[in-house]
């Protein structure tokens, strides 16, 4: 794939170390003009959601975008789905579409194991966002050891497709991320949640969502206009904001 599909407008860092990417979007904030990609070919000390470390073996993508969003933190929230679109719509140029499911909040899974991770970190008060980073882990080269979420076991692009270098992978990512803000910007979350529910995984069947006060189970019946996963159960429609989700 070429890099004229780099979008207009973004700057693209690429290290060949450094703690974490997310580490490094926040030193880069004070000073961003414009939105950047920072990709890594190592990390040292990488985080996943929830305080969980994440690993990622040689060849597989490591990178954050930072930029500065327009709207307060709920708006800049939504962008775990159109990163996740996005993600979707890189790794269907690699393998098989129909293996591949979103998984709410924000993971994407390939044949049922997960294959990308998406961790939003930003800085601002409820009026505005200062700045925004958007950090996505592609297991496109290895599977990572020792991971402890168990329900979702990780995969590996390489175990189902094609071999792809983080770098080429990272020109579909952006090109496509920015399509997704064109979306947004345009058509406001609806078209973006439409889009989600389409490639979500285990839509309209019975699911279990994990907050930190209790188990809820139910059928995943949609997302809202926040984001928030809806589960139908004998006591009404229930939206959770935040939760780990597990299949039966
Ligand atoms: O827990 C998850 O599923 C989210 C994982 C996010 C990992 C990526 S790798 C690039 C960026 N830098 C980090 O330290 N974490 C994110």
């Amino acid at each position: 794939m070429s890099t004229d599909l780099w979008p207009e407008g973004v700057d693209r860092i690429i290290l060949d170390e450094v703690d974490s990417t997310m580490a490094e979007a926040a030193r880069l904030a004070p000073e961003l003009k414009r939105p950047t990609w920072i990709m890594a070919h190592h990390q040292t000390d990488a985080r996943g959601r929830q305080g969980r470390k994440w690993a990622n073996p040689e060849g597989n993508l490591a990178a954050t975008l930072l930029m500065r969003p327009e709207g307060g933190p709920a708006d800049a929230a939504l962008r775990s789905f159109m990163a996740a679109n996005a993600l979707f719509e890189a790794l269907a140029l690699y393998v098989d579409r129909t293996k591949l499911a979103v998984k709410w909040p924000n993971d994407v899974l390939l044949s049922g194991g997960k294959v990308a991770g998406i961790l939003l970190e930003s800085m601002g008060s409820a009026q505005g966002v200062d700045w925004l980073a958007i950090g996505v882990g592609v297991n496109l080269a290895a599977v990572p050891k020792g991971v402890p979420d168990a329900s979702f076991p990780p995969t590996a692009l390489a175990e189902h497709g094609d071999m792809v270098a983080p770098e080429q992978f990272l020109d579909a990512l952006a090109a496509n991320f920015a399509t997704e803000e064109a979306i947004f910007a345009e058509l406001g979350f609806g078209k973006i949640r439409e889009n989600w529910l389409k490639r979500a995984a285990r839509l309209g069947e019975v699911i279990t969502a994990r907050t930190s006060r209790e188990e809820i189970t139910g059928t995943f019946e949609s997302i809202d206009e926040a984001g928030n996963l809806i589960l139908r159960t004998p006591k009404g429609a229930q939206a959770i904001a935040a939760a780990d989700v597990f299949f039966s």
